[in-house]
């Protein structure tokens, strides 16, 4: 069963989000689909949805803090305030455009799996990297691991070459055959893959060997699209 995790980055207002997930939710309920699939809304389109259990709201990011003064941030008690218990961690965004270190990053991981967060680990390598070979992405993959407790139990990965993320361009099979299979040889945990993912491609991409799902930008914030998506994953 493929898991289907839609990232709405800086997109949609709180009227299209809560749209968005009532209609997701109804296209679930109505079709049995038990499909795992998360929703990742911007910080200010946070909310209580009632749901069915196969759908998770999730946090794009959050300070590792309950409260405080980290200005522009939010913390663990504006996220209780909705039952959020999902986060997203070490997005490709977050690592390139915000310049986060790999020791922020690591505190931050820290901080939410001690208190049981599911926590979605994002790792993935620039295209200078990828044109230096497998080895070295590998190498450099590896090294985003670092100060990660890859055996935290509510942990999912997702790979994600910055290259393919928001560019239309999808890794190839074998690209993403050869890294997934790679890292599922080290750490035992559920593997999305994210860049570029589509309609079109979603089904033949989830069905590859060491894929457990994807996580989805740009072509999952129509809902229209991403229930189709969903619905192309159908019984993986
Ligand atoms: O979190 C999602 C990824 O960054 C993929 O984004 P994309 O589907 O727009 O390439």
């Amino acid at each position: 069963m493929a898991i289907i995790a839609s990232n709405f980055k800086t997109n949609h207002t709180r009227k299209s989000t809560a749209d968005f997930i009532n209609n997701v939710n109804d296209f679930l309920n109505t079709n049995s689909i038990s499909e795992d699939v998360y929703v990742f809304p911007t910080a200010t389109s946070l909310d209580t949805f009632a749901t069915v259990s196969n759908l998770t709201l999730g946090a794009q990011n959050a300070y590792a803090t309950a409260n405080g003064s980290f200005t522009g941030e939010i913390g663990t008690e504006q996220l209780d305030e909705f039952g959020i218990k999902t986060i997203l961690i070490g997005h490709s965004e977050r690592r390139h455009v915000l310049n986060e270190s790999q020791e922020e990053i690591a505190k931050k991981f820290s901080f939410y799996s001690e208190l049981g967060y599911k926590v979605i680990y994002c790792i993935g390598e620039p295209l200078e990297v990828k044109e230096q070979g497998l080895e070295q992405t590998l190498e450099y993959i590896y090294e985003q691991f670092v100060g990660i407790d890859t055996n935290y139990e509510n942990l999912i990965l997702a790979y994600e070459p910055v290259w393919a993320i928001g560019t239309g361009v999808t890794a190839t099979n074998e690209d993403i055959k050869s890294v997934h299979s790679a890292i599922k040889a080290r750490i035992a945990k559920p593997l999305l893959y994210g860049g570029s993912v589509k309609v079109a491609n979603v089904r033949e991409i989830c069905s590859l060997d060491g894929v457990d799902g994807a996580l989805i930008g740009t072509a999952s914030w129509k809902v229209e699209d991403f229930k189709q998506i969903i619905e192309n994953t159908k019984d993986l």
